[in-house]
């Protein structure tokens, strides 16, 4: 088989160590020369904010945080950066606190240092996201990507099991997601399944102990390669059901996307069979801490023991970690209702990349979120043509 790709990898700093995340936040702002910060923090995640800025520049503390970015919010957070002469972006939270910061430096330029306290990955990524009269845009800008990332594990040690299995499935779906995305190529994929698997080790190991710091690290090494994998290949059909379902019906993103992955896996799955087989080892309970694969799938995919029957086994390992962790099944949790349906589905359909492996129809959407609306995960009982 030829390989023939384009891959372009973004530059950004990356500061991993538990424990660090002053000092290191610190450093990064004395090597972009800052002179006045803008601290952004939920008022929820304001102490550890306060932790990590406690001997930086004269900071701007904002703490006007909504999940989706509302365009209106975002438009307060930039005029308060311009009246303050701001020269960086320090974002302290999940992706909502980062989203916003990333508002602000696409209109202005400013660069960003992300100190992450979730698994949503958006400190990775060149993504931004505005939503306004119930429809949420995306974009990919250079300007959004933050310049230094600062992660420590024991920033998200507060983050409830509930939330941290939601946010780790998140960047579970980025990693899924990438692997039939638009732009989706060899490099990308690697980057995910190597993603997935940490995530797998470690939802498995939060959920035992909520404050197993080996296990918190995966979720936040699994979440970054899951967003560097998202932010290259592009948003597929997972992504652009979770945009329609968080910007028009206002659903809660982390929940959204870990209750909609297995339907989409299943409707995409048999036709990515190799990568479906090599993504059924990454999601093994078996599956080694080392990175190297534990069970016999060929580079390409094609040879292993069950490559023939990928799209089943990596279905099956996914509902057997949805199990293991506790994971959210049904969409009817969240708000969503029947009469939702066909709105979303005329809305999804729009959005879907004509590349998505299997083609798309409403009828198809509505079967889809009809069985995540009640939590009944299809079966994949169509034969596989390799
Ligand atoms: N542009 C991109 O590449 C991406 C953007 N996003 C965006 O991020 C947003 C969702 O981000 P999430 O992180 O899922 O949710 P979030 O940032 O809204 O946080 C969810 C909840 O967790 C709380 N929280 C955060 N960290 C905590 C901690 N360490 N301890 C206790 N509580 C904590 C927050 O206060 C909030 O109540 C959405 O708007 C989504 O569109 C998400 C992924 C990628
Ligand atoms: O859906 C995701 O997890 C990834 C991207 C976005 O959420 C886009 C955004 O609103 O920032």
């Amino acid at each position: 088989m030829t390989m023939e790709f384009t891959h372009e990898t973004l530059g950004q700093r990356v500061l991993f160590g538990t424990g660090q995340a002053a000092e290191n936040v610190a450093s990064e702002l004395a090597l972009l020369g800052a002179t006045q910060a803008m601290v952004i923090a939920a008022p929820p995640e304001r102490t550890l904010a306060e932790a990590v800025t406690a001997s930086i520049v004269p900071a701007l503390l904002w703490d006007e945080v909504v999940q989706h970015v509302p365009a209106d919010v975002a438009l307060r957070a930039r005029e308060a950066a311009a009246e303050n002469d701001i020269d960086v972006i320090l974002s302290v939270g999940g992706g909502s606190t980062t989203g916003l910061a990333k508002a602000v430096a696409l209109a202005t330029g400013i660069p960003i240092v992300a100190v992450p306290t979730t698994y949503a990955g958006s400190e990775a990524t060149n993504v931004w996201g505005l939503t306004e009269d119930r429809t949420k845009r995306t974009g990919v800008d250079g300007r959004v990507l933050p310049r230094t990332v600062v992660y420590d594990a024991d920033l998200s040690k507060t983050l409830p099991v509930g939330l941290s299995i939601a946010s780790g499935l998140n960047g579970l779906a980025h990693c899924i997601d990438s692997l039939w995305a638009p732009r989706t190529d060899p490099i990308n994929q690697a980057l995910a399944l190597e993603g997935a698997r940490a995530l797998n080790v470690a939802l498995r190991g939060i959920v035992v102990d909520p404050d197993d710091i080996a296990a918190r690290e995966q979720a936040l090494y699994g979440c970054y390669l899951a967003a560097v994998s998202f932010a290259s290949a592009g948003s597929g059909l997972h992504h652009k059901i979770c945009h329609v379902l968080g910007g028009t019906f206002d659903l809660p993103h982390a929940q959204t996307h870990a209750t909609v992955l297995p339907y989409v896996l299943a409707f995409n799955a048999p036709s990515i069979p190799e990568l479906a087989g090599r993504l059924a080892a990454a999601l093994s309970h078996t599956a080694r801490t080392d990175g190297k694969d534990s069970l016999n799938v060929s580079p390409d995919g094609r040879s292993g023991a069950y490559a023939s029957s990928g799209p089943a086994m990596a279905l099956e390992a996914l509902r057997d970690l949805y199990a293991e962790i506790d994971a959210p099944l049904q969409l009817a949790d969240y708000g969503f209702t029947l009469a939702d349906i066909p709105e979303a589905a005329e809305r999804i359909v729009a959005a879907t990349p004509a590349s998505n492996p299997v083609p798309v129809d409403v009828e198809d959407i509505s079967t889809l979120l009809a069985n995540a609306l009640n939590g009944s995960i299809p079966a994949i009982t169509a034969p596989v043509a390799l």
